[in-house]
Protein backbone atom coordinates (compact mmCIF):
# COMPACT_ATOMS: atom_id res chain seq x y z
CA UNK A 1 0.00 0.00 0.00
CA UNK A 2 0.96 3.61 -0.84
CA UNK A 3 2.55 5.26 2.74
CA UNK A 4 0.06 8.28 1.41
CA UNK A 5 -2.72 5.95 1.10
CA UNK A 6 -2.14 4.33 4.34
CA UNK A 7 -2.09 7.39 6.07
CA UNK A 8 -5.21 8.55 4.92
CA UNK A 9 -7.13 5.05 5.64
CA UNK A 10 -5.53 6.15 9.51
CA UNK A 11 -6.75 9.35 8.95
CA UNK A 12 -9.87 8.17 8.22
CA UNK A 13 -10.65 5.58 10.52
CA UNK A 14 -8.72 8.36 13.62
CA UNK A 15 -11.76 10.79 12.68
CA UNK A 16 -14.72 8.37 12.60
CA UNK A 17 -13.58 7.01 16.44
CA UNK A 18 -12.67 10.10 17.77
CA UNK A 19 -13.84 10.26 21.34
CA UNK A 20 -16.10 12.60 22.45
CA UNK A 21 -15.21 13.19 26.23
CA UNK A 22 -17.50 14.44 28.70
CA UNK A 23 -17.26 18.38 29.85
CA UNK A 24 -18.18 17.98 32.87
CA UNK A 25 -14.73 16.14 34.66
CA UNK A 26 -14.38 18.30 37.52
CA UNK A 27 -11.01 16.90 38.65
CA UNK A 28 -9.66 16.15 34.90
CA UNK A 29 -8.95 18.13 31.94
CA UNK A 30 -8.89 15.81 28.92
CA UNK A 31 -7.92 17.06 24.91
CA UNK A 32 -6.51 15.21 22.01
CA UNK A 33 -3.66 15.85 20.36
CA UNK A 34 -4.64 17.30 16.70
CA UNK A 35 -0.99 15.50 15.04
CA UNK A 36 -1.34 12.36 16.34
CA UNK A 37 -4.87 11.83 18.19
CA UNK A 38 -3.14 10.65 21.72
CA UNK A 39 -5.46 11.72 24.57
CA UNK A 40 -3.64 13.75 27.66
CA UNK A 41 -5.68 13.27 30.81
CA UNK A 42 -4.50 16.06 33.14
CA UNK A 43 -5.17 15.72 36.90
CA UNK A 44 -6.52 19.23 38.27
CA UNK A 45 -7.66 18.46 41.89
CA UNK A 46 -5.93 20.91 44.00
CA UNK A 47 -3.35 21.18 46.40
CA UNK A 48 -1.89 17.69 45.18
CA UNK A 49 -3.96 15.57 43.39
CA UNK A 50 -4.96 13.15 46.05
CA UNK A 51 -6.94 10.58 44.72
CA UNK A 52 -10.43 10.75 46.32
CA UNK A 53 -13.22 8.75 45.18
CA UNK A 54 -14.70 11.74 43.01
CA UNK A 55 -10.95 11.67 41.21
CA UNK A 56 -10.88 7.87 40.52
CA UNK A 57 -14.28 8.03 39.45
CA UNK A 58 -13.71 10.51 36.85
CA UNK A 59 -10.32 8.73 35.34
CA UNK A 60 -12.40 5.29 35.64
CA UNK A 61 -14.57 7.14 33.03
CA UNK A 62 -12.06 8.64 30.74
CA UNK A 63 -10.83 5.37 30.75
CA UNK A 64 -13.85 4.00 29.73
CA UNK A 65 -14.23 6.75 27.35
CA UNK A 66 -11.13 6.20 25.80
CA UNK A 67 -11.43 2.45 25.51
CA UNK A 68 -15.19 2.56 23.74
CA UNK A 69 -13.65 5.08 21.30
CA UNK A 70 -10.04 3.24 20.65
CA UNK A 71 -8.19 5.61 21.33
CA UNK A 72 -4.44 5.42 19.69
CA UNK A 73 -3.57 6.49 22.88
CA UNK A 74 -3.45 8.35 25.94
CA UNK A 75 -0.89 10.47 28.37
CA UNK A 76 -1.39 10.98 32.13
CA UNK A 77 0.13 14.49 33.45
CA UNK A 78 -0.78 16.74 36.10
CA UNK A 79 -1.65 20.33 36.31
CA UNK A 80 0.59 21.18 39.45
CA UNK A 81 4.02 21.80 38.76
CA UNK A 82 5.61 19.96 41.97
CA UNK A 83 3.05 16.82 42.22
CA UNK A 84 1.99 14.31 39.71
CA UNK A 85 -0.40 12.82 42.47
CA UNK A 86 0.35 12.59 46.32
CA UNK A 87 -1.10 9.41 45.74
CA UNK A 88 -4.77 8.07 48.12
CA UNK A 89 -6.45 10.39 49.45
CA UNK A 90 -5.85 10.15 53.60
CA UNK A 91 -8.69 11.59 54.24
CA UNK A 92 -10.37 8.79 52.07
CA UNK A 93 -8.59 6.26 55.07
CA UNK A 94 -8.59 7.64 58.06
CA UNK A 95 -12.06 7.23 60.19
CA UNK A 96 -13.53 6.00 57.48
CA UNK A 97 -17.59 5.30 56.69
CA UNK A 98 -17.18 2.31 55.94
CA UNK A 99 -19.48 2.38 52.77
CA UNK A 100 -18.23 5.44 51.51
CA UNK A 101 -14.65 3.06 52.02
CA UNK A 102 -15.71 -0.16 49.93
CA UNK A 103 -17.22 3.05 47.14
CA UNK A 104 -14.03 4.58 47.12
CA UNK A 105 -11.57 0.82 47.09
CA UNK A 106 -13.71 -0.21 44.80
CA UNK A 107 -13.12 2.67 42.49
CA UNK A 108 -9.71 2.31 42.78
CA UNK A 109 -9.81 -1.32 41.69
CA UNK A 110 -11.57 -0.09 38.68
CA UNK A 111 -9.24 2.45 37.64
CA UNK A 112 -6.09 -0.55 38.32
CA UNK A 113 -8.00 -2.62 35.75
CA UNK A 114 -8.43 -0.39 33.36
CA UNK A 115 -5.43 1.29 33.16
CA UNK A 116 -3.05 -1.63 33.75
CA UNK A 117 -5.52 -3.36 31.40
CA UNK A 118 -6.08 -1.26 28.75
CA UNK A 119 -5.93 -2.14 25.61
CA UNK A 120 -4.88 1.15 24.17
CA UNK A 121 -0.66 2.32 24.60
CA UNK A 122 -0.42 4.58 27.58
CA UNK A 123 2.42 6.86 29.19
CA UNK A 124 2.40 9.02 32.05
CA UNK A 125 4.41 12.11 32.27
CA UNK A 126 5.39 12.54 35.51
CA UNK A 127 5.70 16.20 36.07
CA UNK A 128 6.14 16.17 40.11
CA UNK A 129 6.16 14.27 43.23
CA UNK A 130 4.41 10.68 42.67
CA UNK A 131 4.27 8.59 45.99
CA UNK A 132 2.29 5.05 47.00
CA UNK A 133 -0.52 5.59 44.77
CA UNK A 134 1.35 8.55 42.89
CA UNK A 135 3.46 5.54 41.46
CA UNK A 136 0.89 2.78 41.27
CA UNK A 137 -1.05 5.11 38.56
CA UNK A 138 2.46 5.86 36.73
CA UNK A 139 3.61 1.79 37.23
CA UNK A 140 0.13 1.06 35.21
CA UNK A 141 1.10 3.13 32.45
CA UNK A 142 3.30 1.46 29.83
CA UNK A 143 6.15 4.00 29.63
CA UNK A 144 7.18 6.67 31.94
CA UNK A 145 9.05 10.12 31.43
CA UNK A 146 9.90 11.67 34.76
CA UNK A 147 10.79 15.10 34.89
CA UNK A 148 13.81 15.36 37.07
CA UNK A 149 14.49 16.01 40.84
CA UNK A 150 11.19 14.50 42.40
CA UNK A 151 10.41 11.15 44.12
CA UNK A 152 8.28 8.19 43.06
CA UNK A 153 7.87 4.82 45.00
CA UNK A 154 5.30 2.98 46.92
CA UNK A 155 6.33 4.25 50.35
CA UNK A 156 3.53 2.55 52.17
CA UNK A 157 5.04 1.42 55.22
CA UNK A 158 6.45 4.96 55.97
CA UNK A 159 2.72 4.83 57.03
CA UNK A 160 2.47 2.05 58.43
CA UNK A 161 0.43 0.45 56.20
CA UNK A 162 0.59 -2.26 53.50
CA UNK A 163 0.84 -1.56 50.19
CA UNK A 164 -1.89 -4.37 48.44
CA UNK A 165 -0.73 -7.70 46.47
CA UNK A 166 -1.48 -6.08 42.90
CA UNK A 167 0.29 -2.47 43.69
CA UNK A 168 3.30 -5.53 44.76
CA UNK A 169 2.36 -7.27 41.09
CA UNK A 170 2.29 -3.79 39.57
CA UNK A 171 5.80 -2.89 40.78
CA UNK A 172 7.21 -6.68 39.92
CA UNK A 173 5.97 -5.81 36.34
CA UNK A 174 8.16 -2.85 36.85
CA UNK A 175 11.30 -3.54 38.12
CA UNK A 176 12.96 -7.03 39.56
CA UNK A 177 12.28 -8.75 42.37
CA UNK A 178 14.90 -7.97 44.42
CA UNK A 179 14.78 -4.17 43.89
CA UNK A 180 10.90 -4.33 44.72
CA UNK A 181 11.35 -6.30 47.73
CA UNK A 182 13.79 -3.59 49.04
CA UNK A 183 11.84 -0.91 48.15
CA UNK A 184 8.81 -2.00 49.47
CA UNK A 185 10.15 -2.70 52.72
CA UNK A 186 12.01 -0.14 53.13
CA UNK A 187 8.90 1.65 51.78
CA UNK A 188 11.65 3.80 49.79
CA UNK A 189 11.17 6.84 47.47
CA UNK A 190 13.10 7.23 44.69
CA UNK A 191 14.71 10.22 43.10
CA UNK A 192 14.35 10.70 39.35
CA UNK A 193 17.98 9.53 38.52
CA UNK A 194 17.70 6.72 40.82
CA UNK A 195 14.38 5.77 39.35
CA UNK A 196 15.60 5.93 36.29
CA UNK A 197 18.84 3.51 37.03
CA UNK A 198 16.54 1.33 38.46
CA UNK A 199 14.37 0.91 36.13
CA UNK A 200 10.91 2.33 37.56
CA UNK A 201 10.76 5.08 34.75
CA UNK A 202 12.18 4.62 31.20
CA UNK A 203 13.31 8.54 30.43
CA UNK A 204 14.26 12.37 32.62
CA UNK A 205 12.99 15.12 31.35
CA UNK A 206 14.40 18.60 31.81
CA UNK A 207 10.44 20.05 32.90
CA UNK A 208 6.85 19.20 31.61
CA UNK A 209 7.20 20.21 27.76
CA UNK A 210 9.82 18.21 27.80
CA UNK A 211 8.55 14.94 29.11
CA UNK A 212 5.21 15.26 27.20
CA UNK A 213 7.09 15.52 24.07
CA UNK A 214 9.07 13.00 24.93
CA UNK A 215 5.83 10.86 26.17
CA UNK A 216 4.03 11.58 22.84
CA UNK A 217 7.12 9.95 21.01
CA UNK A 218 6.76 6.79 22.73
CA UNK A 219 3.60 5.86 20.50
CA UNK A 220 5.26 6.42 17.13
CA UNK A 221 6.65 2.79 17.65
CA UNK A 222 2.91 1.60 17.74
CA UNK A 223 2.92 3.85 14.38
CA UNK A 224 3.09 0.19 12.23
CA UNK A 225 2.18 -2.23 14.35
CA UNK A 226 -1.43 -3.67 14.50
CA UNK A 227 -3.60 -2.01 16.98
CA UNK A 228 -5.14 -6.30 18.01
CA UNK A 229 -1.58 -8.17 18.04
CA UNK A 230 -0.22 -5.02 20.34
CA UNK A 231 -3.93 -5.32 23.05
CA UNK A 232 -3.28 -8.70 22.85
CA UNK A 233 0.48 -9.37 23.60
CA UNK A 234 -0.10 -6.71 26.61
CA UNK A 235 -3.05 -8.72 27.86
CA UNK A 236 -0.71 -12.13 27.50
CA UNK A 237 1.67 -10.12 29.97
CA UNK A 238 -1.04 -8.00 32.46
CA UNK A 239 -4.87 -10.10 32.24
CA UNK A 240 -3.65 -12.65 34.75
CA UNK A 241 -2.75 -9.88 37.26
CA UNK A 242 -6.04 -8.62 36.39
CA UNK A 243 -8.15 -11.78 36.61
CA UNK A 244 -6.72 -12.15 40.16
CA UNK A 245 -8.28 -9.18 41.00
CA UNK A 246 -11.29 -9.85 39.23
CA UNK A 247 -11.98 -13.00 41.30
CA UNK A 248 -10.94 -11.43 44.83
CA UNK A 249 -12.69 -7.89 44.59
CA UNK A 250 -14.95 -8.33 47.27
CA UNK A 251 -12.64 -10.18 49.63
CA UNK A 252 -9.57 -7.42 48.67
CA UNK A 253 -12.50 -4.67 49.63
CA UNK A 254 -13.52 -6.07 53.13
CA UNK A 255 -9.55 -7.76 54.25
CA UNK A 256 -8.38 -3.83 53.29
CA UNK A 257 -11.55 -2.10 55.27
CA UNK A 258 -10.66 -4.51 58.46
CA UNK A 259 -6.99 -3.18 58.70
CA UNK A 260 -7.50 0.02 57.76
CA UNK A 261 -9.91 0.03 60.86
CA UNK A 262 -7.66 -1.16 63.51
CA UNK A 263 -6.95 1.16 65.82
CA UNK A 264 -3.14 0.85 65.48
CA UNK A 265 -3.38 1.69 61.85
CA UNK A 266 -5.82 4.49 62.62
CA UNK A 267 -3.13 5.79 65.17
CA UNK A 268 -0.88 5.49 62.39
CA UNK A 269 -2.29 7.60 59.93
CA UNK A 270 -2.92 9.82 62.38
CA UNK A 271 0.50 10.79 63.18
CA UNK A 272 1.28 10.90 59.53
CA UNK A 273 -1.17 13.26 58.70
CA UNK A 274 -0.05 15.24 61.91
CA UNK A 275 3.87 14.92 60.30
CA UNK A 276 2.56 16.56 57.04
CA UNK A 277 0.33 19.58 58.80
CA UNK A 278 3.70 20.19 61.05
CA UNK A 279 5.89 20.38 57.93
CA UNK A 280 3.97 23.35 56.65
CA UNK A 281 4.47 24.86 60.69
CA UNK A 282 7.87 24.38 60.50
CA UNK A 283 8.26 25.88 57.07
CA UNK A 284 6.40 28.73 57.76
C1 LIG B 1 -1.03 -2.95 58.72
C2 LIG B 1 -2.02 -3.20 57.67
C3 LIG B 1 -2.54 -1.96 56.97
C4 LIG B 1 -3.31 -2.40 55.82
C5 LIG B 1 -3.96 -1.31 55.08
C6 LIG B 1 -4.28 -1.88 53.85
C7 LIG B 1 -4.34 -1.23 52.77
C8 LIG B 1 -4.28 0.23 52.62
C9 LIG B 1 -3.46 0.46 51.50
C10 LIG B 1 -3.29 1.65 50.99
C11 LIG B 1 -2.35 1.98 50.00
C12 LIG B 1 -2.11 3.42 50.13
C13 LIG B 1 -1.70 4.14 49.16
C14 LIG B 1 -1.49 5.61 49.25
O1 LIG B 1 -1.40 6.25 48.24
S1 LIG B 1 -1.40 6.37 50.78
C15 LIG B 1 -0.93 8.04 50.46
C16 LIG B 1 0.55 8.16 50.47
N1 LIG B 1 0.96 9.49 50.13
C17 LIG B 1 1.98 10.09 50.70
O2 LIG B 1 2.66 9.56 51.54
C18 LIG B 1 2.26 11.50 50.25
C19 LIG B 1 2.02 12.47 51.33
N2 LIG B 1 2.26 13.83 50.84
C20 LIG B 1 3.47 14.36 50.67
O3 LIG B 1 4.48 13.76 50.88
C21 LIG B 1 3.51 15.80 50.21
O4 LIG B 1 2.25 16.37 50.42
C22 LIG B 1 3.90 15.96 48.72
C23 LIG B 1 3.06 15.08 47.81
C24 LIG B 1 5.38 15.62 48.54
C25 LIG B 1 3.66 17.44 48.30
O5 LIG B 1 4.35 18.29 49.18
P1 LIG B 1 3.97 19.84 49.24
O6 LIG B 1 4.96 20.49 50.14
O7 LIG B 1 3.84 20.36 47.87
O8 LIG B 1 2.49 19.88 49.83
P2 LIG B 1 2.05 19.67 51.37
O9 LIG B 1 2.76 18.53 51.96
O10 LIG B 1 2.11 20.97 52.08
O11 LIG B 1 0.53 19.23 51.16
C26 LIG B 1 -0.48 20.17 50.82
C27 LIG B 1 -1.76 19.74 51.50
O12 LIG B 1 -2.16 18.46 50.99
C28 LIG B 1 -2.29 17.52 52.07
N3 LIG B 1 -1.90 16.19 51.57
C29 LIG B 1 -0.74 15.80 51.09
N4 LIG B 1 -0.76 14.52 50.70
C30 LIG B 1 -2.02 14.08 50.94
C31 LIG B 1 -2.69 12.84 50.77
N5 LIG B 1 -2.09 11.76 50.23
N6 LIG B 1 -3.96 12.74 51.14
C32 LIG B 1 -4.61 13.79 51.69
N7 LIG B 1 -4.03 15.01 51.88
C33 LIG B 1 -2.76 15.13 51.51
C34 LIG B 1 -1.35 18.06 53.14
O13 LIG B 1 -1.71 17.56 54.40
C35 LIG B 1 -1.59 19.54 53.01
O14 LIG B 1 -2.83 19.83 53.62
P3 LIG B 1 -3.09 21.22 54.36
O15 LIG B 1 -4.47 21.12 54.91
O16 LIG B 1 -2.04 21.34 55.43
O17 LIG B 1 -2.95 22.26 53.30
Amino acid sequence: MMASTRSLLRTKSLISNLPRFSSNYKCLDVSVNNDNNITTVTLKRPPVNSLNLDLLSEISDVLTDLKKSKSPGMILTSSSDKVFTAGLDIMEMHKPDPERFKQFWYALQDVWMKLYGSPFPTAAAINGHAPAGGCLLAMCCEYRVMVQNFNIGLNETQLGIVAPIWFIKTMLNTISIRDTELALTTGRLFKTDEALAVGLIDEMATDKADALKKANAFFERFEMIPPIARAYTKDSLRGSDIEDLKKNREKDIQTTLSLITQPKVQQGLEFYLALLKNKKESAA
